[in-house]
C-alpha cells in the first residue's frame, strides 16, 4: 500500500501565545526532522492543548514561526491553511464523530472534506487492525467508549495524514485498549510524524523523543533527545 510522499518535517520557532494577556507559551521552539513518535509532557494547565491546537492550525500564535512539510505557515492565508489542514489528523478528547451516522458514513464525510478517497482495501484492513470491522455500519451512538475511540483512530489509519496530533489518546481506556493504541502508534511512527500529548509513561517509553513543556517554554527547547 504505497502512498505519495510528503516531507515529514515540523519546526516551531520562538512561539508565543497568551490568553487575555496572560502568557501561556513563552518562546517555544521545537523541531521534528522525520517520522517518529514524539510526546509532549507537562503539568495540567501548562499549555499543551494550546500548543497542539496551534500545530493543528486551529489557533493562531501571537508571535513566532511555524514551518511544516517545507512550507512556512501564513496564518492569514486561508487557502494555504486549508491545504495544510488536510495533511493533519487531530485526534482529541471529544473524538469529532457524528453520533447519528455510522462509522463508514463518518469516514465518507471526512473523505469529502480532505479530498482523499476512502479505499475499501484500507477500510477492511485497518478496521480489522483496530477490531471495529464488525461495527463499520453501526451508528456511532450505539458504540461503547472504547469502540468510539478505535473508530476515531480508524480515520487516522485509512487516510494519509503525514502529521498526526493526539491529545491524551489513552485517557479512560482499559489496559487492552491502551495496548492496542500503543501498537498502532508504533505502526504509525514508521512513516508519519506522530505527536502525542500524554501523561502515560507507557507511551513515552515508545517515543523517539519526549518534549517537556517546562523546558520548551522560555526558549529552553530542543534538548529532549532520548
Ligand atoms: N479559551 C481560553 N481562554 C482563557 N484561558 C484559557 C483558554 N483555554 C485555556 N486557557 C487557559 O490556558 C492555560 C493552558 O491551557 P491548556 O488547555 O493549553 O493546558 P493543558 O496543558 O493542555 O492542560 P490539561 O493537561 O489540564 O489539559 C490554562 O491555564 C487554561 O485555563
Amino acid at each position: 500500500m504505497q502512498r505519495a510522499s510528503v516531507k515529514r518535517y515540523l519546526e516551531v520557532n520562538h512561539l508565543n501565545f497568551s490568553y487575555n494577556n496572560l502568557p501561556i507559551l513563552k518562546d517555544v521552539s521545537l523541531r521534528i526532522d522525520g517520522p517518529g513518535l514524539y510526546t509532549i509532557y507537562g503539568e495540567s494547565g501548562s499549555g499543551k492543548t494550546t500548543l497542539i491546537n496551534i500545530l493543528a492550525l486551529i489557533q493562531k500564535p501571537l508571535t513566532g514561526e511555524l514551518k511544516m512539510f517545507n512550507e512556512k505557515v501564513d496564518f492569514n492565508n486561508e487557502t494555504q491553511i486549508q491545504q495544510l489542514r488536510n495533511k493533519i489528523a487531530y485526534f482529541f478528547q471529544d473524538l469529532n464523530l457524528i453520533e447519528s451516522l455510522t462509522i463508514r458514513e463518518n469516514l465518507d464525510i471526512i473523505s469529502l472534506i480532505n479530498g482523499q478517497p476512502l479505499l475499501e482495501e484500507y477500510l477492511t484492513t485497518y478496521s480489522k487492525t483496530v477490531r471495529i470491522y464488525e461495527k463499520l455500519d453501526t451508528p456511532v451512538n450505539y458504540l461503547s467508549g472504547g469502540e468510539r475511540q478505535r473508530a476515531a483512530l480508524l480515520k487516522v489509519l485509512v487516510f494519509d495524514y503525514p502529521l498526526i496530533l493526539l491529545d491524551e489518546p489513552t485517557n479512560n481506556l482499559d489496559r487492552e485498549n491502551v495496548a492496542t493504541i500503543i501498537e498502532l502508534l508504533n505502526e504509525l511512527k514508521k512513516d508519519k510524524m506522530v505527536l502525542v500529548v500524554t501523561h502515560s509513561d507507557l507511551i513515552a517509553e515508545h517515543a523517539n523523543q519526549v518534549f517537556l513543556l517546562s523546558e520548551l517554554n522560555n526558549g529552553m527547547g530542543r534538548n529532549g533527545q532520548k
